[in-house]
Parts: C-alpha cells; structure tokens; sequence
C-alpha cells in the first residue's frame, strides 16, 4: 500500500454563477506524511478538504488514488464542526461511524474502544458526547477518523478552538499515529506549519496553491510568523515573519 491521494485540476464553484473558490488545482498528498494546509479565511481550505475527502465532487478536475481503489474507505474526514448525534456516550459514537464506514456492529465496538485509547480519551469513552470540552472533542474527532483504518486522515481546523497547551497537547497525539498514515491539517495560523514533525506545507489563497512543497523550504521563505497580538506592536522579526508570509500570498504586507 503505497499509493499517493492525487488532485487533478481541481476547479471548484459553489453555484453556476458564483466566483471560482478553486482554480485548477494540482496536489499529491504522498502516504506517511504530515501537512499543514495554511491560507488566510475563505481562501479555500475547506473546499479543497472536502472534495480530497469525497465527501463533495469538483465543477471539473478528479481526485483519485494512484493504487486505484475506493478512496472513501481508507480516507479519514473530520469536518470543522463535526456533527454530534445527541443522546449517544463517546464510544457509541466512534462506534457509530465505524459501523457507517463499513466495519461489522462488534469490530466497530472493538475499534472505538482502541481508537480512544490511541488518542487518550479512554477515561471519557462513557460520557455523553454534548458534555466533553473542546480538547476532548478535537481528540473524540481524531478517533473518529481513525476508526476503520483510514491510510489519509483530513481534519479540518482541528485546532481552531484550542487554547495553546491543549494545541500543544494535540499535536503530540497526532505525531504519535502510526507513521504509516497520512495526515492533512487545515488551518489559518502560521506557526502550525513550525510544528515539530510536519513534512509539508501548502499555502492556497485566490484559489491557487502560492507554496506547495517541504515545511524547511516554506520556513526559509516565511519563518512561521507568531500571532498578530492585541494592543501590542509586532517585533522586528514578527513583523519580518509577516511580511515574508504576506508577500507569499501575493499580498503587500499589512
Ligand atoms: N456552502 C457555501 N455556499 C456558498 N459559498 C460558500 C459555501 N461554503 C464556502 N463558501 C465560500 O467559498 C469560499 C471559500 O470558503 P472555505 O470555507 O472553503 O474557505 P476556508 O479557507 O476554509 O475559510 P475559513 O478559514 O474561514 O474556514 C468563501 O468565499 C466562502 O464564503
């Protein structure tokens, strides 16, 4: 099993008359590699992500596996805000998908109970899924994905609702998955793309890939800019960081 998660010309508008959000792209997600996907809100990314996923088709363009096969079933998706059935406790739920994904009532059950384990939320796995804080639940949605075995697991701003340590937290999690999975994560802050263990970034803004290639390469070009803080002025080298990342983007600095 070695095949790449392959996008082909990707043009994607939300309706007939509206603007394009993507703009032919190209992009291989190779197997065991971490990427961060950056870009500014509204560049895209979830478009992109939703359409590696299956879980919507290109106006035009394919995206394919290279080994060929179904790739909705060894492709991990979790939304930005995945959606939570009331009523069910963190291990139903897991269960639950594994059992939609296509594994039988008792291997889903076995699953759930080893994908909490993997991403440490053991201890919750008989808590009411509405109870659980956003740490739990970026963690309940990792083992979601991870339920049936996915070889490509794209998360979509998995960390946007984290406070720093819990960011921190979660990214030890996901170095920690096999090295044999793929994993692609969306998010709009530069300083995710400096995060020990990531391989590649891509940066998409206007709909086109701006930067698509080794987490070195890109941290030469823009050093991972720190967050623009509130009534505080930037630094020489934040205010550098930015401006590298702006340029980038094709867009003067701020
Ligand atoms: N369901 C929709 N209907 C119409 N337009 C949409 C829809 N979803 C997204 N868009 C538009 O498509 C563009 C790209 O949105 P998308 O959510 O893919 O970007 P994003 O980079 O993920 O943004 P963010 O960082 O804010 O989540 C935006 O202009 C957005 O308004």
């Amino acid at each position: 099993m070695s095949g790449a998660l392959v996008a082909e010309g990707l043009h994607y508008r939300y309706s007939r008359r509206g603007p394009d959000v993507l703009r032919g792209l190209d992009w291989a997600v190779a197997p065991a590699t971490r990427t961060v996907l950056l870009g500014p809100e509204k560049s895209g990314k979830s478009t992109l992500l939703r359409l590696l996923a299956h879980v919507d088709r290109p106006r035009s363009g394919r995206v394919y596996l290279t080994e060929g096969g179904d790739a909705r079933r060894i492709v991990g998706w979790l939304p930005q805000k995945p959606p939570w059935l009331s009523g069910l406790t963190v291990r139903d739920q897991v269960a639950y998908v594994g059992w939609l994904k296509g594994l039988s009532k008792s291997d889903a059950a076995a699953r759930a109970t080893d994908c909490l384990g993997h991403v440490g939320l053991a201890d919750a796995a008989g808590q009411l899924t509405q109870g659980l804080k956003p740490w739990q639940r970026s963690r309940l949605a990792l083992a979601e994905g991870l339920v049936h075995d996915a070889r490509f697991l794209i998360l979509d701003e998995p960390t946007a609702e984290l406070e720093p340590p819990d960011r921190a937290k979660f990214w030890n999690v996901v170095r920690r998955l096999s090295r044999d999975l793929a994993v692609v994560v969306s998010t709009s802050d530069t300083r995710e793309a400096a995060v020990e263990g990531i391989d590649r970034v891509a940066v998409l803004s206007g709909g086109a890939f701006r930067f698509a290639g080794a987490r070195d390469a890109f941290l030469q070009l823009a050093p991972a800019a720190a967050p623009i803080p509130r009534n505080r002025k930037l630094d020489a080298t934040e205010r550098a960081a930015w401006a590298a990342y702006w340029s980038l983007l094709g867009e003067e600095a701020r």
